[in-house]
């Protein structure tokens, strides 16, 4: 019996490998053989060698090509018009729901995980109403509370030789207390004179763990349906995953008890739009409550790693900080009064600083998995076959130096010549297409103001001995936990205020 059973899994492996190699519809695209047999090749770039995919990825291309076969099922391109096929004109290939429903299996029901063209769309006609530049300036002032909180805690903690500030936990304070006051009139408060409230630490030690969450997503089913003082005690690091979940949970109770709260609340939320829509099926309360990760998850990581990769590169390179702080000063003489939005959008050197900013950031480095429907589809130049999974990181769009020349050289002035369109085209920090970021007004909102303030009110130094000088995509300076996590990201700054 055992040898029967034996020889039946033998021959099974075998008839797969045969089919995979041989007459899989991808088996004539270029690539590791060992990566169309499996789809743990990347699995084990992805969990064991901590989010190197993306390194093997530049590495695959340059030995076997523009298009190579990174799964049994998976092409990953390196052509920037297969990326505008697949997103920019994409609208027929949709999310792959395998990747989405693992990465997201905290909160499968929110808008990131919606798979079907048809609920994304539903979805964001309801949610997009908060999103729009209208409802972004309506609010600018809670935004800029938030930030006016984050210069008096660095005034009054670290305006000393003797102290400094990790940057990145400053602002990723900074964008989860905006995004959780903009969501739901209720901010995290997370912005604490350390800046390491247990939300941050959880979040950044969470996010490394989504490569297991992805490949193992029953994990989390089994954690979100087991009591959460087991939790707690089990995992000690799911705690601030447990405390937020519950609090989101009290609040969205507390509405759907009560609606006629929701005209008590501060200001617009989320709930205004999605509690009780008009023309569609009213959500139910774990939607409500995987929709307030989603928007928090989007919308925090993102803008503070912006912020991060920005003023690392504008004190690296003193000309750049030096040119920010001119034109600053000259559109902002009095810095005790705030500055609006709509007047930092027009200064051309912020904004070509933002701009590079978020190429150099990339957003969400990972490429984001489209599958290929009913008909074949030419994507760069070659026929794929249905239900084939397609992708790009946007970070090989991004440092393309046929579009944006040197690209491993952070240059805002790259922004501020004469013709900037196929740049412009190429630039999709926020994706393309039907499923583009559904929050980057707001995001553009947060850059401007942020960059605005911390550059007008503060001189900042970078501690140059916490600074590994590599920028370049070819060396393992970053990782893709879908979000990229640079080694160097923890630098510190020194500050004075500028008078
Ligand atoms: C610099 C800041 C940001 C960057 C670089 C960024 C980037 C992106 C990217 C690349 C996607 C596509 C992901 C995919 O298809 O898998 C996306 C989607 C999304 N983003 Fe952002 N984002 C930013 C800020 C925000 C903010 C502030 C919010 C808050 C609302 C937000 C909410 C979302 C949501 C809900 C989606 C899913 C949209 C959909 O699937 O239809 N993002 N973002």
């Amino acid at each position: 019996m055992y040898l029967l059973l034996c020889s039946f899994f033998s021959f099974y492996v075998g008839a797969v490998v045969l089919y995979r190699l041989l007459f899989h519809p991808l088996h004539t695209f270029p690539g590791p053989v060992i990566a169309a047999l499996t789809d743990w090749y990347e699995g084990y770039f992805n969990i064991v060698k901590g989010g190197a995919f993306i390194t093997e990825l530049e590495r695959l291309h340059k030995v076997y090509g523009p298009v190579i076969r990174i799964g049994p099922n998976i092409l990953h391109f390196n052509d920037r018009h297969a990326y505008h096929d697949m997103y920019t004109h994409g609208s027929t290939l949709v999310k792959e729901p395998g990747y989405y429903l693992g990465f997201m299996s905290h909160a499968p029901q929110g808008l990131l995980s919606i798979c079907d063209p048809q609920d994304a769309r539903d979805r964001r006609s309801l949610l997009g109403p908060m999103f729009s530049r209208r409802a972004v300036l309506a609010l600018e002032s809670t935004i800029q509370n938030k930030i006016d909180q984050l210069i008096s805690l660095i005034e009054e903690h670290y305006v000393s030789p003797h102290s400094s500030v990790k940057m990145s936990m400053a602002y990723r304070s900074v964008t989860t207390d905006i995004i959780t006051e903009y969501c739901f009139a209720e901010s995290a408060n997370t912005l604490t004179p350390n800046f390491d409230h247990p939300i941050q630490i959880g979040v950044r030690e969470l996010g490394k763990r989504v490569w297991i969450q992805r490949y193992f997503p029953f994990l989390n089913s089994l954690t979100s349906k087991a009591p959460p003082t087991l939790v707690q005690w089990l995992f000690p690091s799911f705690r601030s995953y447990v405390e937020t979940k519950t609090g989101y949970e009290k609040q969205i109770d507390g509405l759907i008890r009560n609606p006629d709260s929701l005209s008590s609340i501060d200001h617009e939320t989320i709930y205004h739009h999605l509690l009780n829509p008009e023309d569609q099926v009213a959500l139910s309360r774990t939607t409500l409550v995987h929709e307030a990760f989603t928007l928090v998850g989007a919308g925090s990581d993102t803008v503070g790693n912006a912020c991060t990769v920005g003023t690392f590169f504008a004190l690296k390179n003193q000309m750049i900080g030096r040119k920010l702080v001119e034109e600053l000063r000259e559109a902002w003489p009095d810095e005790d009064k705030p500055l609006s939005y709509v007047v930092l959008e027009k200064l051309p050197y912020l904004t070509a600083f933002i701009k590079e900013a978020l190429r150099f950031s990339v957003g969400v480095i990972h490429h984001i998995p489209r599958v290929v429907g009913g008909a074949p589809t030419e994507i760069g130049g070659h026929k794929i076959p249905p239900g084939t999974v397609v992708g790009m990181s946007s970070a090989f769009l991004h440092m393309n130096p046929d579009v944006f020349s040197d690209p491993y050289t952070f240059n805002p002035e790259r922004w501020l010549t004469q013709d900037t369109s196929t740049m412009m085209f190429d630039f999709a920090p926020f994706s393309k297409g039907p499923r583009i970021c559904i929050g980057l007004n707001l995001a553009w909102c947060e850059l401007y103001l942020i960059f605005g303030n911390i550059f007008r009110k503060f001189n900042m130094t970078l501690l140059e001995a916490e600074v590994n000088e590599r920028t370049d995509f070819h060396q393992s300076f970053k990782s893709d936990y879908i979000s990229p996590y640079w080694h160097w990201e923890d630098y510190r700054v020194f500050v004075e205020k500028r008078i």
